[in-house]
């Protein structure tokens, strides 16, 4: 296995998904959620997918469904059918919830803090630590650290427009980051004066 984590864009992708149990249904919504196209196969889905614009579809003549689908999931209880989908799905992007080593892509645990998202993948170890990792982290990031995110995004866009040269921009941000005062501003919550104090340190050089 040689798995690097990377986020894919599934928007108006099509994504395939064998199985419509607890771990299928948790799938179509992360998938819907972003605006992919999903059909899912097997008994009933409840209405809330539907809502969402999930397809069901019986287990039957489901080759046509892999070649229109560009992700597939294989989240059925029934491993031979599992196995018969992967087989047909070569070359494609495929996420194996029954037998995750044999697919090519993993699904983590994802989770918003503001909007930087973060996920844990334990290697196929333990799920549920996945979720427990997920809660400490959680607990550790502070208002000011997304205040930091938001005046860096600030600082990134006001210095594309002024400086051409990358690496004084990257001189810039480090700057930035570490200065005491602006530090002492965003523990105060003070957004508006470390913007500010941004835009005179970078204007001070560049007027
Ligand atoms: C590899 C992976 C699949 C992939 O790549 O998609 C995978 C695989 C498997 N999970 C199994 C079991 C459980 N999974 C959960 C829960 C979650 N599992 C998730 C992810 C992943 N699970 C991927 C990476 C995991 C990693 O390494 O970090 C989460 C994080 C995200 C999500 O699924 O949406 C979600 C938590 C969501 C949240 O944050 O709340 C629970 C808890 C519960 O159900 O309450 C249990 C029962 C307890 C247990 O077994 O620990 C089994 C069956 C094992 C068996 O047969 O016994 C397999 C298959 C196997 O291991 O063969
Ligand atoms: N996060 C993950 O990736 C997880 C993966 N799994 C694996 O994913 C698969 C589905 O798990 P869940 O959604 O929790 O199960 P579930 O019982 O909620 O759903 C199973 C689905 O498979 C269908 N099915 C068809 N034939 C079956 C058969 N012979 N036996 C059992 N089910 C059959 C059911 O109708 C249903 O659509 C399993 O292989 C399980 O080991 C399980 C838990 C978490």
């Amino acid at each position: 296995m040689g798995l690097t984590s990377l986020f894919l864009e599934v928007e108006n992708k099509n994504v395939f998904i064998l199985g419509t149990g607890e771990v299928a249904t948790r799938r179509a919504h992360r998938f819907l959620d972003k605006g992919a196209n999903v059909i899912l196969a097997g008994n009933s889905i409840d209405d809330e997918l539907t809502k969402k614009g999930a397809i069901l579809t019986p287990l039957k003549n489901l080759d046509e469904i892999v070649k229109w689908s560009d992700i597939v999931v294989t989240a059925s209880g029934d491993a031979e059918l599992c196995e018969y989908i992967a087989s047909i799905s070569k070359g494609k992007l495929i996420n194996r919830a029954d037998k995750p080593e044999k697919g090519n892509i993993i699904i983590p645990t994802s989770f918003f803090i503001d909007n930087i998202e973060i996920s844990i993948y334990t290697n196929g170890q333990s799920p549920l630590m996945a979720r427990e990792l997920r809660k400490k982290i959680q607990s550790i990031i502070t208002e000011e650290d997304l205040l930091e995110i938001k005046l860096q995004d600030y600082a990134r866009t006001f210095l594309k427009e002024k400086i051409d040269d990358q690496k004084i921009r990257k001189e810039y941000l480090y700057n930035i980051l570490n200065n005491e005062k602006i530090k002492g501003y965003l523990k105060e919550n003070k957004f508006i004066e470390a913007k500010e104090l941004v835009e005179e340190i970078i204007k001070s050089d560049f007027n």
